[in-house]
């Protein structure tokens, strides 16, 4: 693993009342129905929370490489829109992104933060390096934005021989919401074990088996009330923060 430094000490987390799979979408459903959010809004947050805690736990001066250089993997769903807005934000931060997104949604959501990425001059990698050393040569992170918590079965191609090439590289992994690969309630012992999990509204079940150094909440957007009804008993977020590290 290649030694980056960290500007702050962290370690898994053990979460009071993690909701279960479907609890998660029921919460996302009805921040949608109920509360009347629209999804770019949320994924918006989301992402600007995923990036901002990428910056405090591998800030650009703990790289092995100048400019920081990150490879993002987006899945095809709303968890990959999380990794494009992260992608976006990493670069207003300072860092390098490039991003690797090989099934896209024809949807107008997906294909504007596509090309907002493109016009800020993010590379679109068209096939995935097939070794894991050209990965830890080239990049000083990797973010995996394939799947979140709709995530089921066996994993089908093209992800599942990214995810393989995944296992292999020594360059920290931060996940998005859900280590992909992993069962959204029991993990996966198999699959890649990142060294950031940034947790969107609430630590989901699988969090518990989370073994890496860096675990964040974000996505601070939740109402009290909706907080209420699911027993979420989330730990409050600092003054104006997006962001909160778990201990
Ligand atoms: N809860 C919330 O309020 C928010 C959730 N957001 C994000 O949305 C995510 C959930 O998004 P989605 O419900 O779109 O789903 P996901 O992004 O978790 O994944 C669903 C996609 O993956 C595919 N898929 C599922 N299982 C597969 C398998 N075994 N092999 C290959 N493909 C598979 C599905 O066909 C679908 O295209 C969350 O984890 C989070 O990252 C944020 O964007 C915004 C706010
Ligand atoms: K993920």
């Amino acid at each position: 693993r290649h030694a980056l430094r960290s500007h702050v000490p962290g370690g898994s987390c053990r979460f009071a009342s993690p909701p279960s799979q479907e609890e998660a979408q029921a919460i996302d459903q009805e921040l949608f129905t109920e509360y009347k959010f629209s999804v770019d809004q949320l994924m918006e947050l989301a992402g600007l929370s995923c990036a901002t805690a990428i910056a405090k736990a591998y800030p650009p001066s703990s790289f092995p490489n100048s400019p920081p250089t990150v490879l993002i993997v987006c899945g095809p769903g709303n968890n990959g829109g999380d990794g494009l807005v992260c992608a976006r934000h990493l670069k207003m931060f300072g860092y390098e992104p490039t991003v690797h997104y090989p099934k896209r949604p024809g949807k107008a959501l997906f294909e504007g933060l596509t090309t907002q990425c493109q016009k800020m001059d993010i590379p679109f990698l068209s096939e995935f390096p097939s070794e894991a050393t050209l990965i830890d040569e080239l990049y000083g992170l990797v973010v995996d934005a394939i799947f979140g918590f709709s995530f089921k079965g066996a994993v089908r191609e093209p992800f599942g021989s990214i995810l393989r090439t995944l296992e292999q590289v020594t360059v920290p992994i931060a996940s998005i919401d859900i280590p992909s690969g992993w069962d959204v309630e029991k993990g996966n012992p198999d699959s890649i074990q990142p060294d950031m999990l940034i947790s969107l509204t609430a630590p989901k079940k699988a969090a518990q088996h989370f073994a890496g150094r860096y675990h964040f909440l974000g996505g601070r957007f939740v109402p009290m009330a909706l907080q209420q009804k699911y027993s979420l008993h989330l730990p409050p977020y600092p003054e104006t923060d997006c962001v909160l590290q778990l201990p």
